[in-house]
């Protein structure tokens, strides 16, 4: 059996149509005179979390029996009202291995068009062409959803596009960090086109065009946390898996110089950062997710339908109405500013993980039992270490080892966080550092650009979703299910998935 909830379509058989001879076959096998049939299209699970179109075909002597099978399921599928009619979707041409337009074209458009969906597809000419596109001129009110086909830089335009026009909508101003951000009404969906596609990845357990078409097709739903990034009072990103400074900001600034490499330029750029192994001085404050139920540390995983999610979701909502009620100023965190704590150090990279980021290249992603939708991120801290350790640490990202038991590696659940480096720290906090590490040291700041002294450079840049982030004092905060995916979160395997 199959569930009405993930058929695709229902096609009327024409014997002339079967290219194949396979409704032929039926009838003859079936020795009568058959007067109809009717082939069902339905999501069919393969192997590690890859969806496929099957079908199969119903002959019928009985054409009025067969008349009224079709229009009952055509029914069934219309009432279903989750599943989208009319669709905006922006295609990257340039991203990943330049295929976007030609993956939409064959493995998609043709997918949506025996599901009856209508597409008003839109291929970008320039950087930030679907951000921009969203903001001022897309007739949101005519879709019931956004998709696009390339990696997590694409999709980052398309929720800077959605969540901007929403704010703006309602007189949000997006400047203000403390202000509570009003969740988008539109789903986005994410073809897999681009270089990592961690985003689509992590929210699917795999990155594969058809998958994720028929998980648009069959209307899934799967709200994600986003995280807001300021500086003072500056609004500068929104990002949802990961942020990333010291190596993956470095990884990343370099491997924009070797863009024409397609997705290599990451294994290139991710060898010399490694060897190159630049640490950064500063302080990093968080807020910890006291009150949410789950650690970074937990054996279980954020899966379909997560329990966790669900919990931490309604008491942060529960807790947002309980403020507004008593008339609060702002509904904001809810936590006292005595909450917040402090580190300073040498760190070789500061890892905010607002999802597991899992990809084809870490499987288990940097932080395996970070949730899509709790309301958190998890902030992993590896300190100064030698490079033979930081080695052993990068390589728990390729296998089954716990990547936090090491030393050097901390890990905490929040709900906001901030990272100031050690040049922009105030007076007197660098006199606290100089007194604290008992050296009259005088700090310089060595540009990266003078590598023959020796010395570390003074700052490293912020990867936020894959984008270089210019300011590298941040102040980063979770907003709790603030957009919606074409997606359900993965999936555990079925009992015919262990079996094929
Ligand atoms: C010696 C063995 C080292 C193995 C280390 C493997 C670690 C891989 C972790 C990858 C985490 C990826 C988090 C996602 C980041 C993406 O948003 C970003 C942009 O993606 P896209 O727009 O699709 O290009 N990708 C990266 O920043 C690449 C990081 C690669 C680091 C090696
Ligand atoms: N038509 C275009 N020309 C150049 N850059 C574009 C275009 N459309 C989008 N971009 C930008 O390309 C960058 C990379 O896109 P992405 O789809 O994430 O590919 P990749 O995964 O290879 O990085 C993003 O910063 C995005 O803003
Ligand atoms: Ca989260």
């Amino acid at each position: 059996s199959v569930p009405v909830s993930e058929l695709v379509a229902v096609r009327e058989e024409e014997e002339e149509n079967r290219d194949d001879g396979s409704w032929k076959k039926i009838k003859e096998s079936e020795g009568q005179d058959c007067g109809q049939a009717f082939t069902v299209l339905y999501v069919e699970r393969c192997q590690r979390h890859r969806w496929r179109c099957a079908e199969v075909t119903f002959a019928c002597a009985d054409e009025a029996l067969c008349q009224l099978w079709v229009s009952s399921i055509r029914e069934q599928l219309a009432t279903n009202t989750s599943r989208p009619e009319h669709l905006l979707v922006y295609i990257n041409p340039c991203g990943g291995k330049r295929k976007a337009e030609h993956i939409y074209e064959l493995k998609v458009a043709p997918l949506f068009a025996r599901a009856g969906i209508r597409t008003h597809v839109i291929v970008t000419e320039y950087a930030n062409h679907a951000r921009d596109h969203l903001k001022t001129e897309a007739e949101l009110k005519k879709f019931d959803g956004v998709v696009c086909v390339g990696g997590d830089g694409m999709f980052s335009e398309i929720i800077h596009g959605l969540i901007w026009r929403t704010q703006i909508d309602n007189g949000i101003d997006l400047n203000c960090p403390e202000e509570t951000l009003l969740p988008c009404s539109l789903r986005i969906g994410i073809i897999p086109a681009g270089s990592t596609d961690c985003i689509c990845f992590a929210t699917v357990g795999t990155n594969d065009p058809v998958t994720s078409a028929l998980h648009i097709i069959v209307g899934d739903s799967q709200p994600l946390d986003v995280c807001s990034v300021h500086h003072n009072s500056l609004f500068l990103r929104y990002s949802v898996s990961l942020l990333g400074y010291g190596f993956y900001g470095d990884v990343l600034t370099d491997s924009e110089r070797k863009r024409w490499m397609g997705p290599a330029r990451y294994d290139l750029s991710g060898v010399k950062m490694f060897l190159t192994h630049h640490y950064y001085e500063g302080t990093v404050s968080y807020l910890p997710a006291r009150d949410a139920i789950g650690t970074p540390r937990d054996a279980a995983r954020c899966r379909s339908g997560c329990a966790v999610c669900k919990h931490n979701g309604e008491k942060l909502s529960e807790t947002a109405e309980r403020y507004k009620m008593d008339g609060a100023l702002d509904s904001g965190d809810h936590e006292s500013d005595s909450e917040w704590r402090t580190i300073r150090g040498k760190f070789l990279a500061i890892n905010g993980a607002s999802m597991s980021c899992a990809c084809p290249r870490s499987p288990k992603g940097l932080s395996p039992a970070a949730h899509l939708a709790d309301g958190t991120t998890d902030l992993i801290l590896v300190r100064k270490c030698s490079r033979f350790d930081f080695l052993r640490h990068l390589l728990r990202h390729t296998s089954k080892d716990d990547q936090f038991d090491l030393n050097f590696v901390e890990v905490h659940r929040v709900r906001r966080f901030r990272f100031t480096p050690r040049h922009c720290q105030s007076d007197s906090d660098l006199e606290l550092d100089l007194r604290e590490s008992g050296k009259r040291q005088i700090f310089s700041q060595i540009c990266r650009d003078h590598p023959a002294c020796g010395c570390t450079p003074a700052y490293s840049s912020w990867n936020c979703d894959g984008e270089i982030l210019t300011h590298t004092a941040i102040d980063v905060r979770v907003h709790c299910q603030l957009i919606k995916l074409f997606a359900r979160g993965i999936e555990e395997p079925t009992v015919f998935e262990d079996l094929a």
